[in-house]
């Protein structure tokens, strides 16, 4: 991040406070800064009530056109924070709770349909959806992954056997993808976005799929990253894979955060709402995540220039 890049000014507040002093980011600590995002999605539905609502011309149209009536879905509602350089973030909430749209926003995959987010260079997402080719095998995948992510060919062949090494599964890396079991697959995937050795690499789910020597591989490989001063987001289901290898967390529910803070405590707590919600109690498990969200200290963050020198806006549209 350049010395302009740290343009988020940051403002911390608590739920029952006005917005306190402003606090500038360190300069060059802040590598992404999310400023109230939200995402939405209009999307058809079959429910009776979708059916029944909006005007009778709407409806009427609908019919004629023969046209399902929709909704409109609310995956994320007014995030902020600032993530920082040396930082392993995960991301952790319930099914649909607007995780991987998080990370897809921060990628510059997604628009928001309010606020911005800004990073110092080009976040590289590896989801389980990374474009790999299935009829190739797995060491011209690397090739090919290593080329698209701007290395020259001569990079990429020094690269290659490292990657080979990280993903660890032994001759399957001569057949071609289609053939791989899931996990193998991801492996493969983490083994190429690390190599590319990005400042800041968003990883959905990725890691879940591994066994020991995997996991242990890819904790490395990212306390490695992190040592470079580069951030590293992590969406996981899983509050133990977030507690291992995260120094952080946000826990996200309904498309709001309802914690942010060090990886343990924040995922402990989740984790007992889970354990909660898993168990029917429902009460219990509201006062719970009521009781997180009274403790959050609400990140307002400002993004005091349009688009600072050095940096990756990811998104077209601004906060109006
Ligand atoms: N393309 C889309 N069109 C309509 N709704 C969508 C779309 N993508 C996501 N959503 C909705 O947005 C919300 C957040 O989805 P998201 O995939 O971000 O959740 P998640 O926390 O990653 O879930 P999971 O843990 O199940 O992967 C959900 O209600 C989902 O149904």
């Amino acid at each position: 991040m350049t010395e302009h890049s740290t343009a988020a000014a940051v403002r911390e507040m608590t739920p029952s406070d006005e917005p306190k002093t402003g606090i500038e980011v360190p300069t060059g600590a802040a590598t992404v800064a999310v400023a109230d995002v939200h995402v939405r999605y209009r999307t058809p539905s079959t429910e009776r009530a979708a059916a029944a609502a909006g005007s009778p011309l709407l409806r009427a149209a609908n019919r004629a056109l023969g046209r399902s009536p929709h909704v409109l879905v609310r995956a994320l509602s007014g995030i902020s924070f600032v993530a920082r350089a040396g930082e392993s973030i995960g991301i952790i909430g319930r099914n649909g709770s607007g995780k991987s749209t998080l990370l897809r926003v921060i990628a510059g995959l997604e628009t928001p349909a309010r606020g911005s987010v800004l990073a110092e260079s080009t976040p590289v997402l590896l989801g389980v959806n990374a474009a790999l080719l299935p009829h190739l095998s797995g060491e011209r995948n690397v090739v090919l992954g290593l080329l698209a992510m701007g290395k020259t060919p001569a990079e990429a062949e020094q690269l290659t056997p490292e990657i080979v090494e990280l993903a660890g599964i032994g001759r399957a890396i001569y057949l071609p993808m289609r053939t791989y079991s899931s996990g193998m697959a991801s492996r493969l995937r983490f083994a190429i976005a690390a190599a590319a050795e990005p400042n800041i690499l968003l990883i959905d789910e990725a890691l879940a799929t591994g066994d020991a020597a995997f996991k242990e591989r890819s904790e490395l490989k990212m306390a490695e990253l992190r040592a470079r001063a580069g951030t590293v987001f992590l969406v996981s289901h899983a509050a133990q894979t977030v507690e291992e290898m995260c120094t952080r967390a946000i826990w996200l529910d309904k498309g709001r955060v309802i914690l942010d803070g060090p990886a343990y405590e924040t995922a402990q707590q989740y984790r007992w709402w889970s354990w909660n919600v898993a168990k029917g109690e429902t009460d219990k498990a509201e006062g719970l995540l009521q009781s997180a969200l009274a403790q959050r200290k609400e990140t307002v963050v400002e993004l005091t220039e349009p688009d600072p020198p050095g940096t990756v806006p990811r998104h077209a549209r601004r906060t109006p």
